[in-house]
């Protein structure tokens, strides 16, 4: 029966690399994670699969249809164990007949044609329901798409639907979505990350091909780290923020994840660019990325010679995992066979950033979210008299973190207590960027771990907030920078039934997106004997 639904056997959708279980166990101490290691002559580089698409429509190998009707088994196959996706779209059929209708007419195609995108559900989308995982947005339709979204559309690229994530993006586990939580494909008992979730564990599913997110302090690269895909956080006001539901307006940004680097960076090329419905959108030019995605020989050529990394100190300390220390070690080892010269480096006000970030993110959140009162914005809970109208639908349609969030940042922003809060946050905002502007004028880019652990249970972290904001310390003081980031896989540790994947977070300077794309691109091609294709899929495909 299950047969049936199987994705035909030649399309591209199959996994480039297959899971060949676990080798040898390097270091396998009773109570700390081991890191694994892989038979390296048996796994070959990711493809991307943008550009695999491409060719195997153009070369006639596929057609768009196809590629939808597959993708959507494995949808149908795995959304009941994964629930990555709160929608799923009506018109992906149709979306690909159209495509496939212009192969047909030698109609010139966009660069995401056939493309299949999931879109994190804090982003609007013309008439598909786009939620924020909010009861108070249960039944928002958006009249318009958000920019980032009419660009992907513009180019070809098919929305196949809306990902899960945490309510209006707080959290780091995808468990405070208001609708359902979704299971990490590596490990079914487990989190996927979040606030992105649904994103990364649909890419890593292979779901979808790529999709978008939303950063704010993480919510891309953590979840891309807990579920082993690629996620790129692009620099503030690189993307438009039109039509993304404002979490906090300072350090939202729109973000990508793919299977590989090159999916990531396409992506992220689409949807770049100055665009006059967000003025916080950057009038910068958006360098042409894809001639950074060659094919990579050998570590031999030295193929990046002379960049200079620094291995962010404070990062690799007390409280990390040790396996997530050792993987993060590996890889600066791995960085240094390619030519890097590493080095470690300081950034003195590091762990002033969580609590400052904390402090900034719900500030700003219980302005953002005060438009959702029941008349202007979210579900409306009828009642005699106005106040009681606010109170009830934001009491009714709020879950419990988003109303400690606007409670936390009501307080900070309130007359007694802004400067001993609110003030002190953005003066410690003001000494994180001096750090990584003296960082960054020594180094090409700096790297450190994308979070202190591998992906952890379901339920341990749910009743302790201040243990799962913890979990932000290796991202939050990147967004309160403004800096671009990307997470990368770059290793396994013991857990679940294969091992879990950690993730390597490399940090660029302002709008050198392009940097961390070659270096990216070039790391992952070369780091031979790991893949990062979840064992969930060996049942499916
Ligand atoms: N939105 C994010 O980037 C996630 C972060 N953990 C937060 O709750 O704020």
């Amino acid at each position: 029966m299950l047969s049936t639904l199987h994705p035909p056997r030649s399309l591209t959708l199959l996994p480039l690399r297959r899971f060949h279980g676990p080798k040898t166990i390097v270091s396998a101490a009773s109570t700390s994670p081991a890191t694994t290691t892989f038979d390296a002559a048996s796994v070959s580089p990711p493809q991307s699969q943008i550009l695999n698409t491409r060719r195997s429509l153009l070369s006639g190998e596929t057609t768009a249809s196809e590629l939808a009707k597959s993708h959507l088994s494995r949808i149908r196959l795995t959304e009941p164990q994964l629930k990555c996706f709160l929608h799923v779209s009506e018109n992906v059929l149709k979306g690909a007949q159209e495509i496939d209708q212009r192969i047909a007419r030698g109609e010139e195609l966009g660069p995401l044609a056939g493309v299949l995108i999931g879109v994190k559900d804090n982003i609007c989308t013309e008439g598909m329901p786009s939620t924020a995982a909010s009861r108070i947005l249960e039944h928002y339709r958006p009249p318009f798409d958000a920019t980032a979204v009419k660009k992907i559309k513009e180019l070809g690229g098919i929305v196949v639907g809306k990902t899960n994530m945490d309510e209006f993006g707080m959290g780091s586990t995808t468990e405070a979505s208001a609708f359902q939580v979704t299971a990490n494909p590596w490990d079914l008992t487990r989190v996927p990350g979040g606030s992105s979730g649904g994103s990364a564990a649909a890419v890593a599913a292979r779901q979808c091909m790529v999709s978008l997110g939303s950063d704010t302090g993480g919510s891309v690269r953590q979840p891309a780290s807990f579920c082993g895909v690629v996620g790129l956080k692009p620099t503030y006001g690189r993307v438009s923020r039109f039509g993304l539901m404002a979490y906090a307006s300072s350090l939202d940004v729109i973000g990508c994840f793919g299977s590989t680097v090159a999916d990531a960076g396409m992506l992220l090329h689409a949807i770049s660019g100055y665009d006059k419905f967000d003025s916080t959108s950057s009038k910068q030019d958006v360098p042409e990325f894809e001639s950074q995605f060659l094919s990579v020989d050998s570590l031999e050529s030295k193929p990046l010679k002379g960049v200079k990394v620094g291995v962010i100190r404070e990062t690799i300390e007390e409280g990390v995992d040790s396996g997530v220390r050792s993987a993060t070690q590996e890889a600066a080892s791995h960085l240094e066979a390619l030519g890097c010269v590493v080095t470690e480096v300081s950034l003195p006000s590091f762990s002033l950033g969580l609590p400052a970030y904390y402090v900034i993110a719900s500030s700003e959140s219980s302005s953002n979210l005060s438009r959702y009162d029941g008349v202007r914005y979210g579900n409306q809970v009828m009642a005699d008299e106005l106040n009681k109208l606010y109170e009830c639908s934001r009491g009714e349609g709020f879950g419990k973190e988003v109303k400690m969030r606007i409670l936390m940042g009501t307080y900070a922003l309130s007359a007694g207590y802004y400067d001993a809060y609110y003030k002190r946050a953005q003066q410690v905002r003001t000494l994180i960027r001096k750090d990584f502007k003296a960082a960054l004028d020594q180094n090409d880019i700096l790297i450190s771990p994308a979070a202190p652990s591998a992906a952890y249970k379901i339920g341990e972290k749910k009743d302790d907030p201040l243990a799962m904001y913890a979990g932000d310390i290796m991202t939050v003081n990147v967004n309160l920078a403004g800096l671009p980031a990307i997470v990368l896989p770059c290793g396994l540790v013991e857990g679940g039934p294969s091992g879990l994947p950690v993730g390597l977070q490399m940090i660029g300077a302002a709008f050198d997106e392009e940097k961390l794309l070659k270096v990216g691109h070039i790391f992952e091609q070369t780091l031979k004997g790991l893949s990062f294709v979840p064992p969930l899929l060996a049942n499916v495909a």
